[in-house]
């Protein structure tokens, strides 16, 4: 795997654009950072438009249970809902021009009667509950990241010119505060949340099956058996989406919690394919806040969201393409009469 460069050229000239439009220097903000990377990006200045947006959203369920609000049902009637258009992604998608693919990694249920698409990329019926087992077999880690980047890849042979994760999958609050602490060496006071919205009972019982599973896993390092500890299969497969990206050299936009969780175990695997990540959005959980710290990226938008599913990150599109819009029509100060 090798992961695409940057093209440093056109980052230079996209700043030197920048400087010469017909605005107070710098007074277009983050705006002129993510032009500037935007042509960093696409190698050209302006940056191409970005109009084939896609929203892959990985689901599957967990052993872990009882640290959500709502029940592990929720994950597979939301995969109908997904294919409906009526998720809260898919109505912030369409308001983006962006268009959104679920995928069962890992649902647990007899798909039998979804569509063969959904279900082409399956890895297992949810996973093992991680405070008394790994939440996957041997292998099972490497299986799904290779489903990730397939996964991406029919995205971008498709056309896609953005990527977003998405992620659906009643629990995954609880796995990612386990692998966030794990690779970051963090407390799992640090890092759970409330998910959902649990209450304070549901939050010691979080922290303990937290504590349970770092304990259980012991100081694991390397990014497939911390997935295989502490993960899923989603969170694999997911991570693998992103290396394939920084592969294609295709960006991507992050969304929040299982992103920000799968986005360190990614660049754990592969050094160097964060350059082609963005933080699209903030979400509450103090997870996410650790792993985009630790990943140096700064969220785009701090809207209070706290839905997953690829939801923040889709409305820092419009913000992205008007990165690229001050590039392509703006007028230069040196034409000003
Ligand atoms: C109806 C519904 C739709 C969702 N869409 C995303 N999530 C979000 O909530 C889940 C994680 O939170 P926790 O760890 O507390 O279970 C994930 O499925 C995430 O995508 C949803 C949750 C529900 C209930
Ligand atoms: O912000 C998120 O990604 C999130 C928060 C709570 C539950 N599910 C997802």
């Amino acid at each position: 795997m090798r992961i695409a460069t940057l093209d440093a050229a056109a980052e230079a000239a996209a700043r030197t654009r920048l400087d010469g439009l017909v605005k107070p220097l710098g007074s277009l903000g983050r705006l002129e950072d993510l032009a500037a990377w935007l042509s960093a990006a696409h190698g050209e200045v302006p940056p191409r438009p970005l109009d084939d947006v896609r929203v892959v959203v990985f689901a599957g369920d967990h052993g872990v249970s009882g640290m959500s609000a709502y029940p592990r049902e929720v994950t597979a009637a939301m995969v109908r809902v997904f294919l409906a258009g009526k998720s809260g992604v898919g109505v912030l998608a369409k308001l983006a021009g962006a268009t959104v693919r679920v995928c069962d990694i890992a649902v647990d249920w007899d798909a039998a009667d979804v569509p063969a698409e959904v279900t082409a990329h399956k890895v297992r019926r949810g996973s093992g509950s991680i405070d008394v087992e790994d939440a996957l077999a041997e292998g099972e880690a490497r299986t799904a990241f290779e489903h990730g980047r397939a996964i991406a890849d029919e995205e971008i042979d498709d056309g896609a010119d953005l990527l977003v994760p998405g992620d659906m999958g009643i629990g995954n609050t609880t796995i990612c505060a386990a692998v966030v602490a794990s690779l970051l060496g963090l407390l799992p006071e640090d890092v759970v949340g409330t998910g959902t919205g649990i209450d304070e009972d549901g939050r010691v019982r979080k922290l303990a099956v937290v504590e349970a599973a770092l304990i259980r896993a012991g100081a694991v390092k390397d990014p497939f058996t911390v997935l295989t500890a502490l993960g899923s299969a989603c969170l694999a497969a997911t991570a693998g989406f992103l290396v394939q990206a920084a592969v294609r050299g295709v960006p991507v936009l992050l969304d929040g919690v299982f992103s920000g969780a799968a986005a360190l175990v990614a660049r754990e695997i592969a050094p160097g394919a964060e350059q082609w990540w963005l933080a699209g959005h903030r979400s509450t959980e103090p997870s996410q806040a650790y792993a985009l710290k630790a990943l140096d990226l700064e969220p785009i938008l701090d809207l209070g969201l706290r839905l997953g599913e690829g939801s923040g990150a889709v409305q820092a599109v419009p913000t992205l393409r008007a990165a690229r819009a001050i590039l392509a029509d703006m007028g230069l100060l040196a034409d000003l009469a």
